[in-house]
């Protein structure tokens, strides 16, 4: 039996500069820094847009000796004053780093039993308690298969807290845009750059310990190949999953009080023949495999990309031809939108060929917007990116080319501008 999971809690970034990340994230992106942990020896931000959580950790300069490593059974967060990361694994990193998804479970106990079980988890830190006036939760922290990405797994069911013991609350700023502008409501995938020949093992491991089902990106996927583009100049090898919400306590989905954010986990690996390309240069750039960018959703990409810009956030454009095809303009104005709106700020649109189950939703109203923000962590790094499912559930082929190439673009236009130099 595979470990049970209620939903995705936050995901932990570990930066050298925690203050500039955070001014990113709130100024730029439009986060609003909620909760704080902070100790003569921490730093813990945790940052909020809808339901999308972010934590910001300082990253360690040397690697870490001493309490983390120690197993405690239960503690009060004031025993922690210590710690420089609560609820992580804070392994020394070389480079800023997405580090931890956290998912929230029903039991620490028995998921860690569940996944015990299948013998393919490193545990890194065994249940641990931590209790403040506002309750208790407990949490443990395992390595996933994907480079330093780690999960916390955490049960926050008898804590009545604002976030997690430990951590206080953080008024309110004024800088930050209103929801109505920026209408992001939560985490909508997770990418991760790999090396080549790693997706079974990956794609194997969330299947085995949690429970993940293959989300066939294309209705002709062979399920060992993944989705795979080879032509044109693209070498992409894509597999997607999610996790289909199941019940461990009997209670049937639609029954729960929250659901699962619909949250999926893409593997993108390269393929050789193509040359130089992002997921190898993320690969070079990060010392290994990690979450490349996370997908922001939101209900109306052209209000939130307008937003986002105005506050400064650069996004990838695909060449402006694009826009101009006849073909696609027609696809544009037919969704409603300006094709003039959409140029502006890079956005793409694409019609997903999922299979649907619903029959009700045509091909036409399946439709697609994203866009990728410039890397948050310097070239090559980590990103974001914003998308708009109008009935689209998966990714289309047109988005994925078009997403491909304006990253290959700048790439090549920064490279020539540097040998020039
Ligand atoms: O479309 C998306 O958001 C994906 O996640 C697919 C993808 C993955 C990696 C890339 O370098 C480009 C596109």
């Amino acid at each position: 039996m595979a470990a049970y999971l209620k939903r995705l809690h936050h995901i932990s970034l570990h930066a050298s500069n925690v203050d500039k990340v955070v001014h990113e994230l709130v100024s730029r992106f439009q986060f609003n820094v909620f909760a704080a942990r902070l100790t003569d020896r921490a730093k813990q931000l945790a940052l909020r847009r809808g339901s999308a959580v972010f934590v910001v950790n300082e990253r360690p300069n040397e690697p870490v000796t001493g309490p983390q490593s120690r197993a405690w059974s239960s503690v009060t967060a004031r025993d922690h004053q210590d710690l420089k990361c609560l609820y992580g694994a804070h392994a020394h990193y070389p480079v800023d780093t997405v580090s931890n998804v956290c998912f929230e479970v029903e039991s620490v106990e028995r998921a860690l039993r569940a996944l015990r079980d299948q013998g393919l988890c490193e545990f890194l830190q065994p249940p641990t308690e931590v209790r403040d006036a506002r309750g208790r939760v407990c949490f443990s922290v395992l390595r996933s298969a994907v480079g330093n990405v780690c999960h916390t797994l955490i049960d926050c069911s008898r804590y009545r807290g604002l976030f997690l013991p430990g951590f206080s609350a953080v008024e309110p700023g004024s800088q930050t845009a209103n929801p109505a502008h920026c209408p992001i409501s939560h985490f909508d995938h997770i990418t991760y750059a790999c090396p080549r020949g790693s997706t079974a093992h990956i794609t194997r491991w969330y299947q085995q310990n949690f429970g993940f089902q293959r989300f066939f990106i294309d209705r002709d996927e062979d399920e060992e190949e993944g989705y795979v583009l080879d032509h044109d100049g693209i070498g992409l090898r894509l597999t997607a999953l999610e996790y289909r919400e199941r019940s461990e306590s009997g209670i049937t989905p639609s029954s729960r009080d929250e659901e699962w954010p619909d949250c999926k986990f893409v593997i993108a690996e390269s393929l050789p023949e193509q040359g130089s390309n992002q997921v190898d240069s993320f690969l070079d750039q990060h010392r290994g495999a990690g979450v490349q960018h996370i997908g922001l959703y939101t209900d109306n990409i052209a209000t939130t990309a307008h937003t986002l810009r105005l506050a400064g956030v650069q996004f990838y454009s695909p060449p402006p031809a694009y826009y101009t095809e006849v073909g696609k303009q027609q696809e544009i104005l037919d969704a409603g939108l300006d094709p003039h709106t959409l140029s502006q700020y890079g956005i793409l649109l694409d019609t997903d060929v999922h299979t649907h189950t619903d029959s009700r939703i045509t091909p036409s109203q399946r439709l697609l917007l994203q866009v990728f923000t410039k890397p948050l962590f310097g070239d090559n790094s980590f990103f974001l990116e914003l998308i708009e499912r109008r009935g689209a559930s998966g990714f289309g082929e047109g988005n994925i080319r078009a997403l491909w190439r304006s990253v290959q673009n700048e790439e090549r236009e920064r490279r020539n501008r540097h040998t020039l130099r």
